[in-house]
């Protein structure tokens, strides 16, 4: 993972490459990587969706996922960090940490992953080694364990400088990079820098290792300790997360990605050494789809990461949402290729064809008795009963705390079909996207008749758009991108409706009365109709039939889509229904609609806000910078939630600021702080607006302002 453009697609490449897995190295710039298969990756130089190669390297089977940079692209990231047991960092040298490699690392640490940090374009005449250390230092608190320094020649980046073996690694430039060879340092001034940077390593291990300290004491100097010792003590120190192991080179010109790759095996954890918290399953199959993807001739193909257990083709695994399902084939990861194999096991993944109900998140397990059982352990392992009522899957996902947040849509547009004769087509298309990528919202709006999408930002449904020209060759419209407010009531407002019609010689006749409440707790979803349980209503309440009230629910639901200010979506209230009246013969579409019209009618006559959607920054810049970079975020509406220092000279700033605010923020942010600030981003949910501040919110999407 790292910030766009840092290299993980190259260096990726050069895996598969040095691996032999490929026999040709795809560049990002010609567009024949393994990794962006997509027309849109290859076209834009960038990473949309998280891809899974394997490979095998020294004898060890290395399952990779190559993740997006972009911020648009986030629950990618997040999808496949469930899925991973450790993660490359991978820095570009001149630019050190950047923006989006600040909120991965987040994302790792809440997973609690252990980390390598490769820096990487070592070969720009600007990149700068012991910057990006100090960086690592400050900008994310961490404690970088250098193992490399590097070897240029004329300027040109050659090789790196081993310190566990104080020898120097050459690349061959002539094969891609193949070949290179360990050097004895010759040069007297330069092997005392290796040692001196050596033991400066073992005795920062050797405060984090007793069995290193032990050693050391033992020998009485750093210069007999066995190199074994040292392994194990950066591996052991990496696995606690308490080091960062770092090392350097260059994956455009071939240099330093087989040193990362035996890091990965040396210091990242294998599979037995994470996931305790699937024991549970004893040798039960369990895993997690960390991606769907739909492939023209197999179908969806579920990606899955197996913990624990082992899946054979045409056997059958357990879901959330689609009760069973059956592996008609499984394949091996190659990014777009397919390779059939029979079966795959703890550790490994495997793409699935077959599964038709499973959603990017899910977990999936070999049966029901295997469920049963994983929960019985995992109750009596904390001494709890548990409520027989509570789906499984969702109970279990909770204890292990797996549950996956989709984040609310920050913007959103309406998309249209080029002909009404493809809007079937145009809907399964995007049913089908919406399946590989959760953080996509597909709505469709009663009163403008349009089917809405909402996103996470400009690039993610500029994306969708073309993959469904791409994909599925239609041509559909997007309307201007705007801002995805909500809206909630500020007081109760009750109202009645009556409905009454004649549709081909039946009478249609529908009398309601409810209330709409804001939830004081600002908590639960709009989502939310409950029945009045006083005597009085239930006197009507308890005529209406199952199916009637199930269609009353609809159109309810429908109609909280739409608040009455700009449309968005009615956030934190809740329906109670006092009477529902309906007469004989009605039909059940009527009701759905009297509903609708009954809540549309309320909300026209209550106060209603709206609530804008949040960004939460954090920005790290050297303190001079501090009082310039708060005057502007000021300006921005922003709320500041804490400054604190940094290492020696930075400051963190943790500040929570409405999304219309931050169009042009990182740019301006650059300019202020000559470039030394970086700041990452992620949505934080909406909070309400004061009236002049909506008053200009709703001329800038009327289109007044
Ligand atoms: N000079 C130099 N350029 C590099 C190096 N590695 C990658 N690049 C170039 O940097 C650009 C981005 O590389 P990618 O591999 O696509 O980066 P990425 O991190 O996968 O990008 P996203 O997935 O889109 O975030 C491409 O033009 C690469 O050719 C390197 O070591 N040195």
């Amino acid at each position: 993972m790292a910030h766009i453009d840092a290299g993980k697609t190259t260096t990726t490449e050069r895996m598969l490459y040095y691996s032999g897995r490929t026999d040709m190295l795809g560049e990002v710039m010609l567009g024949n990587t393994v990794t962006d298969f997509l027309q849109q990756e290859r076209e834009r130089g960038i990473t949309i969706c998280s891809a899974a190669v394997s490979f095998n390297w020294k004898e060890h089977r290395i399952n990779l996922l190559d993740t997006p940079g972009h911020i648009d692209f986030t629950m990618e990231v997040e999808q496949s960090l469930g899925a991973v047991d450790g993660t490359v960092v991978i820095l570009d040298g001149s630019a050190g940490v950047e923006a989006q490699t600040i909120t991965v690392w987040s994302q790792a640490d809440r997973h609690q992953l252990p980390r390598l940090v490769f820096v990487n374009k070592m070969d720009k005449e600007t990149a700068d080694f012991d910057a990006c250390l100090v960086d690592l230092k400050q900008k994310l608190s961490t404690v970088p364990l250098p193992l490399q320094m590097p070897i240029k020649q004329s300027g040109k980046l050659v090789g790196v400088i081993d310190l566990l073996s104080s020898s120097q690694i050459i690349w061959d430039g002539q094969n891609k990079g193949r070949s290179y060879k360990a050097v004895p340092i010759a040069d007297e001034y330069l092997h005392d820098t290796v040692q001196e940077k050596l033991y400066e390593l073992i005795d920062l291990l050797s405060g984090l290792d007793d069995n290193l300290a032990q050693a050391i004491i033992e020998a009485n100097s750093f210069e007999n300790v066995k190199l074994n010792l040292v392994l194990d003590a950066i591996r052991n120190s990496t696995l606690k997360q308490q080091i960062v192991p770092v090392l350097l080179g260059s994956s455009y010109k071939n240099v330093g990605v087989q040193l990362l790759m035996d890091s990965v095996l040396n210091f990242l954890p294998a599979p037995s050494e994470r996931n305790q918290i699937y024991d549970c399953f004893g040798s039960d199959f369990v895993g997690k789809v960390f991606k769907v993807t739909h492939d023209k001739q197999r179908g969806p193909i579920s990606m899955i990461r197996a913990f624990r257990g082992t899946v054979k083709k045409g056997s059958k695994f357990i879901t959330a949402t689609g009760g069973s399902e059956t592996v008609q084939r499984i394949y091996e990861p190659l990014a777009d290729e397919y390779r059939e194999i029979d079966a795959f096991g703890a550790g490994n993944i495997g793409l699935c064809a077959g599964p038709k109900a499973t959603v990017t998140g899910d977990l999936v397990v070999a049966n029901a008795a295997a469920l049963k059982k994983a929960l019985k352990r995992l109750s009596a392992a904390s001494n709890s009963v548990e409520e027989e009522s509570i789906d499984d899957e969702l109970l279990l996902a909770s204890k292990l705390g797996l549950q996956t947040t989709i984040p609310d849509a920050v913007y959103f547009c309406s998309i249209e079909p080029p002909s009404s004769g493809q809007q079937t087509a145009l809907d399964n298309a995007l049913r089908e996207i919406q399946r590989e990528d959760p953080s996509l919202r597909i709505r469709y709006d009663e009163v403008t008749g349009q089917t809405v999408l909402g996103g996470m930002g400009q690039l993610h449904i500029e994306i969708v758009k073309s993959r469904i020209l791409t994909e599925y060759r239609i041509d559909a419209d997007l309307g201007p991108l705007q801002i995805a407010y909500k809206e909630t009531l500020e007081e109760p407002s009750r109202g009645q409706w009556t409905a009454e019609k004649e549709i081909a010689g039946s009478k249609q006749s529908v009398y309601m009365d409810m209330t709409i409440y804001p939830n004081e707790t600002g908590e639960g979803s709009a989502e939310r109709v409950v029945l009045d349980n006083s005597a009085e209503a239930q006197e009507t309440l308890k005529l209406v039939r199952p199916r009637q009230m199930a269609f009353f629910r609809k159109g309810a639901l429908g109609a909280l889509q739409r608040g009455p200010k700009l449309g968005g979506q009615l956030a934190n209230c809740t329906v109670k229904l006092h009477a529902l009246t309906i007469g004989r013969g009605t039909a059940d579409p009527f009701i759905m609609a009297a509903a609708a019209q009954c809540i549309g009618n309320i909300l026209t006559n209550a106060r209603c806000r709206l609530l804008e959607p949040d960004m939460f920054l954090e920005i790290v810049t050297p303190s001079e910078y501090l009082s310039a970079i708060l005057a502007d975020l000021n300006r921005r509406r922003a709320r500041i939630e804490d400054v604190a220092p940094r290492g020696s000279v930075n400051k963190v700033v943790k500040v929570v600021a409405p999304l219309a605010e931050l169009g042009d923020y990182s740019t301006v942010l650059r300019t202020i702080s000559s470039g030394t600030a970086s700041v990452s981003m992620e949505p934080n949910g909406h909070s309400p607006m004061n009236e002049s501040d909506e008053a200009t919110a709703m001329r800038r999407t009327l289109g007044l302002e």
